[in-house]
């Protein structure tokens, strides 16, 4: 079980941030070659993210390049690029099918061939930015072995969808919601939440980080060091709920030695689906 709860965009032509973020420690970091990148720095930060990846800074934390999509010129040298540099997983931006997934993952298995990787060793994550995205969710979730994760990205989904963020519960985003969080878990990947825009807005944002909690998303894609730390807190396991995790391990590893297949705690019956529950909630609170 990998904790991704915070996934930090890291515009890809800024030097300096890509330098020193580390520092914030999010769960995961994504140097961004596409939209955060003007078309006259797609080369200068294609470079960078690789002299980054090369110098190891971001020990224990995942990392993650963004490349450009399928239908531009950029996105096989980016590929290129960060597999030859050792990144851990590609976010395919604007994924819309299978095709486009396939397109990638047999790119990135020659690339592994040519540079001595592991066949296989190069993940991906597709974000899900359109309609179509949406209703073909299920598919690009399961397509491979190599997808871990799927994130909704709510900015171009509601360009497509034409409308636009409202405050609230967000009714505009929340069929997407489901239907990504509903592929994924059907594929047994992780998914995550939209980023959130207005990096001043700290009310705004733990409201939207309720929602994707309370939906059961892992974690969310953020644009701002000052929003690592208020969506770990967020997630962050309650003291009961430690306290209860912590004695249903207990009570299953006790049931293991007595050779019990099943176990009641306080009147509860303990079974496999309450243990993986406790050990999400002991994994969450290590990392708070
Ligand atoms: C918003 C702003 C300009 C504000 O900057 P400001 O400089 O005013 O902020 P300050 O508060 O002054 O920063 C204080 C200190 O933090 C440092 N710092 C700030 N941000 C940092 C960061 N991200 N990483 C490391 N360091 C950082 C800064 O360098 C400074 O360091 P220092 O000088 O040392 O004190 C900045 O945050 C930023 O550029 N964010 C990333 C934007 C981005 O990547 N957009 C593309 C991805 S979304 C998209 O494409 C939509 C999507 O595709 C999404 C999907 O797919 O999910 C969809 O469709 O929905
Ligand atoms: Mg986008």
């Amino acid at each position: 079980m990998r904790l991704r709860r915070s996934m930090m965009f890291i515009p890809g032509d800024s030097a300096g941030m890509l330098s020193n973020s580390y520092i914030y420690r999010p769960d995961s970091v994504m140097f961004d070659l596409e939209d955060a990148v003007s078309l006259a720095e797609k080369d200068t930060a294609r470079l960078l993210v690789f002299n980054t990846l090369k110098a190891n800074l971001y020990g224990g934390i995942e990392t993650v390049v963004r490349i450009n999509g399928v239908e531009t010129p950029f996105w096989e040298d980016d590929l290129d690029m960060a597999v030859r540099g050792g990144v851990e997983v590609i976010r395919l931006p604007k994924t819309e099918s299978v095709a486009d997934v396939k397109e990638i993952e047999n790119r990135i298995e020659n690339i592994e061939k040519s540079c001595g990787r592991p066949i296989g060793d190069t993940k991906i994550m597709a974000a899900i930015e359109s309609a179509c995205g949406v209703v073909n969710a299920v598919s690009i979730a399961s397509c491979t072995p190599r997808m871990i994760a799927i994130a909704l990205a709510g900015f171009d989904y509601l360009v497509d969808m034409q409308t636009s963020r409202s405050s609230g519960s967000e009714p505009e985003l929340f069929y997407a919601r489901a239907a990504v969080l509903h592929a994924a878990r059907a594929a047994k990947i992780d998914a995550f939440d939209v980023a959130y825009g207005n990096v001043n807005d700290e009310e705004g944002f733990l409201r939207e980080v309720a929602i994707a909690k309370n939906l059961g998303f892992n974690g969310k894609s953020l644009i701002h060091p000052r929003q690592i730390e208020l969506l770990h807190k967020a997630y962050a396991p309650t003291t009961g709920e430690v306290d209860h995790a912590r004695k249903v391990i207990q009570a299953a590893k006790d049931a293991e030695e007595k050779n019990l297949g099943v176990v009641s705690l306080d009147g509860k019956m303990i079974d496999p689906p309450v243990i993986h529950e406790a050990q999400r909630v002991i994994l969450l609170s290590d990392h708070s």
